[in-house]
């Protein structure tokens, strides 16, 4: 190894904590939710409201009823789904008896519903569905 190649990596390793702190800050960085258009709720709504998926009459929030045979069933689906609610920073408002989880999404920093909603929604029937 040349004595360039030796400089070069030893000037660059202090660098090395700051790029990984600006990666992982633009990588964990919330990009901005806007309420869904009319459009886009004819778009991605009704393949919703087909799956079982109401809206809320007094806010702008979808809303669904999920039965598991059990609560062992139901708590490992909500284990699941926390997991990507987490990944998502975009959390579910839900309650659970048993076997039934009742599920409201809808987008706080919007007051409305938002792209995130529906892709929790679609995560959230994957995993039932598995
Ligand atoms: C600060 C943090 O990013 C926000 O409060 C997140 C957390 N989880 C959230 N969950 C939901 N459902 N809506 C939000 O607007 C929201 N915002």
């Amino acid at each position: 190894m040349s004595i360039l190649a030796l400089n070069v990596r030893k000037t660059s390793v202090p660098f090395l904590p700051f790029i990984n702190w600006q990666l992982t800050f633009q990588r964990g960085k919330k990009m901005a939710s806007s309420k869904l258009t009319d459009e886009e709720r004819t778009t991605f709504l009704n393949p919703l409201h087909d799956a079982g998926w109401t809206l809320v009459s007094n806010r702008d929030a979808i809303y669904k009823e999920f039965v598991c045979q059990d609560f062992n069933q139901a708590w490992g689906f909500m284990s699941k789904v926390a997991l990507q609610a987490e990944k998502m920073d975009h959390h579910p408002e839900w309650f659970n008896v048993y076997n039934k989880v009742q599920i409201t999404l809808s987008t706080h920093d919007v007051n409305g519903l938002s792209q995130r909603d529906v892709k929790l929604a679609n995560f959230i029937e994957k995993v039932k569905s598995t």
